[in-house]
């Protein structure tokens, strides 16, 4: 964390965004002493203490952040073992690496489940459908947050959540009217079966790849994706969206991007990051395909992105007035 104060809202429930805690460890400058949140049901530290987490703070992360700034992004090693030398902790370092490797099937669900929203509407800012299931949506699950089936459902969609590896035979089966591809961690280049998956089911149905998902389609529509220097990660990026030129004030949270010269003609890129003038948003209009390479379900973060679900009913309204 960059923010120097972490820990003063402390943790509620609500706010969980999977089945599980799948952080590897969290390093922070100063831990708040006290908790101070009418929604705090527990301290930060002793969330990650019940899930075995990792945590580490009174680091210098100043320090740490203008070291990245510099080199781009680098791997970190956190140990208990006070025995290992600093050599041998650079040696584990170096001896792992990001890319190429799936991640995905770490966090995954193993089965297909209906998806059945919990939260509180008091939490829902806009709830437009909620209890019409007019839309059948299929979401593969590469490490789902929740809140994008929160907002789907609010849209009026009904969702069935599958695992990465579910055939896309099957997902078509069910005569969804829209199928999502989700967030998910790591490298999009090292699951050739999900881009295949993906492959599949583009022209036949609407979709719609959110970040994992995003990328899964480039490659899938037969573009190219690579590690960016610097990753996006936080709650403040600003995209523009160059068809309307609104900017909206995004989540982001990845490390890979889209090579926009790769794609094929009739791709229009459809939201650029003010920051850097990455690929931030994809659309293929003759095929229904609609893609972000940030989180427009916020959670935490901004919610003016909120916009492309709707936009994703719409597709997926005027697919089935066509047919
Ligand atoms: N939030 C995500 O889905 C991350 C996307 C991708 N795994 C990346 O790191 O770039």
């Amino acid at each position: 964390m960059t923010n120097p104060h972490i820990g003063n809202t402390g943790v509620n429930f609500d706010d969980d965004e999977s089945r599980q805690c799948f952080l590897a460890g969290l390093v922070i400058r100063s831990l708040s002493i006290t908790t101070s949140n009418w929604r705090c049901v527990e301290t930060l530290g002793d969330y990650l203490a019940e899930r075995n987490v990792m945590g580490i703070y009174d680091v210098d992360t100043r320090a740490i952040t203008r070291r990245l700034r510099q080199d781009g992004s680098l791997i970190g090693v956190l140990s208990t073992e006070q025995s290992r030398s600093d050599d041998e902790l650079l040696e584990m370092s170096r001896s792992w690496d990001i890319v190429g490797i799936d991640l995905i099937s770490g966090v995954t669900c193993n089965a297909p489940y209906e998806w059945v929203d919990e939260t509180k509407s008091e939490w829902d800012f806009n709830s437009d459908g909620r209890d019409r299931d007019t839309y059948r949506v299929i979401a593969y699950d590469f490490g789902i947050k929740h809140n994008i089936l929160r907002r789907l459902a609010s849209y009026g969609c009904k969702i069935t959540v599958v695992p990465s590896t579910w055939p896309a035979a099957e997902t078509l089966k069910l005569k969804p009217d829209g199928v999502l591809f989700s967030n998910g961690p790591g490298d999009p280049s090292a699951v050739p079966y999900a881009v295949e998956t993906v492959k599949e089911i583009l022209g036949k149905v609407p979709v719609f790849g959110i970040c994992m998902g995003h990328q899964l389609l480039g490659q899938a529509l037969g573009g190219k994706t690579f590690k960016m220097k610097f990753g996006h990660h936080g709650g403040n990026h600003p995209v523009r969206n160059p068809r309307n030129g609104r900017v909206e004030i995004s989540a982001q949270n990845h490390n890979y991007a889209v090579d926009p010269a790769s794609l094929p003609e009739g791709v229009e890129v459809t939201h650029v990051n003010l920051n850097d003038g990455s690929c931030a948003g994809l659309a293929y209009p003759a095929l229904s395909i609609m893609s972000l390479q940030y989180h427009p379900e916020a959670s935490p973060g901004p919610h003016d992105s909120d916009c492309a679900f709707r936009e994703f009913i719409e597709l997926m309204e005027s697919t089935k007035q066509a047919a």
